[in-house]
């Protein structure tokens, strides 16, 4: 039989839709939106195996986004900064692809990056990206035997923060709290890829793990309790949720094991009235509504109740009821018990939102103290007597966690500190009467939780 002739490769390749919503989520980013919308929004139509590829490249860019930025840096003539914000975000890509995706071929990573930077911002920027990547390529083969890495800053911090991709005021603060070696395992935790973990809702444990197992969803070790939250499910990477039979039944919803932990806490007695005054997208109204009486579950946010009002309907879950109302000034009677989850900056769920150590600035801190403070204030108005106030946050800065609830309570003495019942929680993520659960200790997001009961007395 007569052999084809091999084919040239093409002389300009077309762009693979992949790489170019890559480009456009990044765009997305620096426009402000949040990474898991942007890539929910961008992806809807995309196959599986393409959306898994895009999440791989994105999440991952990100993670070592710093570090990927000193590589590129010593290699652009005049430093990153002068370049135009996108093009910047397509040598990052194209770095990635190179470094660490080891399904993708070199003149792939390289000429794909080199289209979409000619096709985005004209003949310039391609020439650019040519020579930067190019470079990058012939630099890491010749450190095959090292691995290829920037100059080292002597500043410890400046080097963790280099090491691990975050910025450095966040690495100062951290290194100042838990010391250099803990500060890095931290930073290590949030590297780290976030695992997927899904409550039963209406069907046991067992029943939720026959239904995957029929679907063939791969469990991550269908055996092995998670870590935490007996009851719960760690899913395999990867797995697209929305397209499984078990979730459009409503059989589950996701929620990581630090959020079971908060609602544990918080253990609000059976058939109590609660209000979840910040509740969007409701995993912990979910959660509360398995022994509550009622939970009222109100957001400030119209677009973000969508979310709780479709997870309400897929669960039926039937002791939920949604509202539209800002905590500061709640729309519901005095309750038996009020679970409000801060609004906050997240420094607790970095390993699942790696857009969110880029976003992140210090002065967000205080902005975050100052709407918690009201929404705090807010939400005591309409516990009973007798009643309890949790306060939660998945922030792991003082400013929003210890002194948040030390500032509330020296300002209102009818609430005093209450720990848990024995045994709602372990021991091991209780620190005095708090909830204290951190990443690199605790192996899963960061979370904080106050529990406050309110006097009997009723205020004459
Ligand atoms: C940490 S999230 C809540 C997560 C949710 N409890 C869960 O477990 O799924 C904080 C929420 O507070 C909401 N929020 C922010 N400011 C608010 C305010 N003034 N009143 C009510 N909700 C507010 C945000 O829209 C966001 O949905």
């Amino acid at each position: 039989m007569p052999h084809s002739p091999p084919q040239p490769r093409p002389a300009t390749p077309s762009i693979t839709p992949t790489r170019i919503l890559a480009a456009d989520v990044l765009a997305d980013l620096r426009g402000g939106a949040l990474l898991d919308h942007a890539f929910e929004r961008r992806t809807a139509g995309l196959e599986a195996r393409d959306r898994r590829w895009l999440h791989e490249l994105l999440w991952e860019m990100l993670r070592r986004r710093g570090w990927l930025d000193a590589l590129l840096t010593e290699r652009v003539r005049g430093g990153l900064a002068r370049l135009d914000a996108d093009v910047t975000d397509l040598l990052r890509l194209g770095a990635y692809q190179l470094l660490y995706m080891g399904s993708v071929p070199a003149y792939a990573a390289i000429g794909q990056t080199v289209e979409l930077a000619k096709r985005r911002h004209g003949l310039g920027a391609s020439k650019l990206a040519n020579a930067v990547l190019r470079r990058i390529d012939r630099d890491r083969q010749d450190a095959a035997d090292t691995g290829l890495a920037p100059m080292l800053p002597d500043d410890p911090i400046d080097a963790l923060a280099l090491r691990h991709s975050h910025p450095r005021w966040l690495v100062a603060r951290w290194a100042e709290r838990f010391g250099l070696v803990e500060t890095a395992r931290l930073l290590a935790a949030n590297d780290a890829e976030a695992p997927v973990v899904v409550r039963p809702f209406g069907v046991t444990r067992d029943e939720l793990v026959a239904a995957l197992a029929g679907a063939g969803v791969g469990l991550a070790d269908p055996g092995r309790d998670v870590t935490w939250a007996r009851d719960s499910v760690q899913l395999a990477s990867g797995t697209q949720l929305t397209a499984l039979g078990a979730f459009r039944q409503g059989q589950f919803f996701v929620q990581d094991p630090a959020s079971t932990l908060v609602v544990q806490y918080a253990a609000v007695p059976e058939g109590a009235d609660v209000a979840d005054v910040c509740t969007a997208p409701g995993g912990k109204a979910l959660e509360l509504s398995r022994t509550a009486r009622a939970v009222y579950a109100s957001d400030v946010s119209t677009s973000r109740l969508r979310r709780v009002v479709a997870n309400v309907e897929r669960l039926h879950a039937d002791r939920v009821h949604v509202l539209a109302a800002d905590a500061r000034n709640p729309a519901v009677r005095p309750v038996d018990a009020v679970l409000v989850d801060a609004p906050c900056t997240g420094t607790g769920t970095f390993r699942r939102h790696p857009d969110a150590r880029w976003r992140l600035k210090i002065s967000d801190l205080a902005v975050m103290a100052s709407l918690q403070r009201a929404v705090l204030r807010g939400a005591a108005s309409i516990v009973r007597p007798g009643g309890l106030l949790v306060y939660s946050t998945c922030s792991l800065e003082p400013e929003e966690n210890d002194a948040q609830v030390d500032a509330f309570l020296a300002e209102h003495p009818e609430f005093t500190p209450e720990p848990p019942p024995d045994g709602a929680v372990p021991a091991a993520v209780l620190d005095g009467d708090r909830l204290r659960v951190l990443p690199h200790r605790h192996g899963v997001d960061g979370a904080f939780a106050a529990r406050l009961r309110r006097s009997d007395e009723v205020a004459a």
